[in-house]
């Protein structure tokens, strides 16, 4: 089983490196081709994929095409590729194009999944939306679907989600880590080293997120609740965050990320 990545860029080498990391497939089963020779031929070199010269050699050369381009080239693309798709399974992580619509622009019903996974696939702690056609059935929908279990979660979405899903997982780990950035910064503001502070504030998310994911019926309120202690602190830190907007912040963030 082959799989090819059309477009090389942070998403498409950060699931390879996962599906490496996963001995999903071996690196000599993965072909990849992008516009950008001086980024893909450098990691094919270090993770020892497969560089081939075209598009449509990916297509030909392997049994599951992912569709890793920038939103603007994926149309383009897919009408240079159609036509080497029969048999083959279409994966597509572009962030703003639905099944429907990459249907329309193929003009047949190959079996297609959607997924939208998000960076930290790099390290199969991944969150991955996904929706498929009715084409991708059997073994076929079994080993794509399998291509994103390694990689993390996955989370079988409606199209209609996608976008607060994108919002909330596939960029989320920008603010989480500019949230990390942030506390970890305030850490060497009263004289921590930037290193400690970062494994210090990085540790506690992932504490959290621990206590929140394992919890049978806490909320994240419950355990904010748990923290601040009467008259303490941590009560007093919320509420300056709250003064300067912290939910407020965060909800106009999401919302701007949904709208764009
Ligand atoms: N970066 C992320 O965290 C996530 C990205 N996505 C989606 O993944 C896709 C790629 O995003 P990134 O990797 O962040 O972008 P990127 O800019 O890092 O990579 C884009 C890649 O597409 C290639 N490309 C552009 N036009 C091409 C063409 N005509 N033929 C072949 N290759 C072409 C570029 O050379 C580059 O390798 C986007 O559609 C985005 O919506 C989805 C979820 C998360
Ligand atoms: O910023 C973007 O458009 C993509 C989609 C989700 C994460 N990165």
């Amino acid at each position: 089983m082959k799989i090819g990545f059309i477009g090389v860029g942070e998403m498409a080498q950060a699931i390879i490196k996962g599906l490496i990391n996963a001995n999903q497939f071996d690196p000599s089963d993965i072909y990849v081709h992008s516009t950008h020779q001086t980024t893909y031929e450098p990691f094919a070199k270090e993770t020892g994929v497969v560089a081939v010269d075209s598009n449509i050699e990916v297509a030909k050369q392997t049994d599951i095409v992912v569709l890793a381009v920038i939103p603007n080239a994926a149309v383009v693309v897919l009408n240079e590729i159609k036509s080497q798709l029969a048999d083959k399974t279409l994966i597509s992580i572009i962030g703003s194009l639905s099944v429907t619509e990459i249907e329309n622009v193929i003009g047949t019903s190959i079996p297609i999944l959607r997924a939208l996974p998000n960076i930290n696939v790099e390290g199969n702690v991944g969150m991955t939306a996904l929706a498929d056609n009715d084409a991708l059935i059997g073994d076929k929908k079994a080993v794509a679907v399998k291509t994103f279990e390694v990689l993390g979660e996955v989370s079988w979405q409606q199209e209609s989600k996608f976008a607060i899903f994108s919002a909330i997982a596939g960029s989320g780990p920008a603010y989480v880590d500019f949230f990390i950035d942030a506390l970890s910064r305030a850490g060497v503001k009263y004289g921590l080293t930037k290193k400690e502070a970062t494994e210090i504030a990085a540790m506690t998310l992932q504490g959290s997120s621990h206590m929140v994911l394992n919890s049978k019926n806490q909320t994240p309120m419950d355990f904010v609740d748990a923290v601040c202690s009467p008259g303490g602190s941590t009560v007093a830190g919320l509420l300056a965050m709250e003064e300067a907007g912290f939910m407020n912040s965060v909800i106009k963030g999401i919302d701007a990320t949904v709208n764009r």
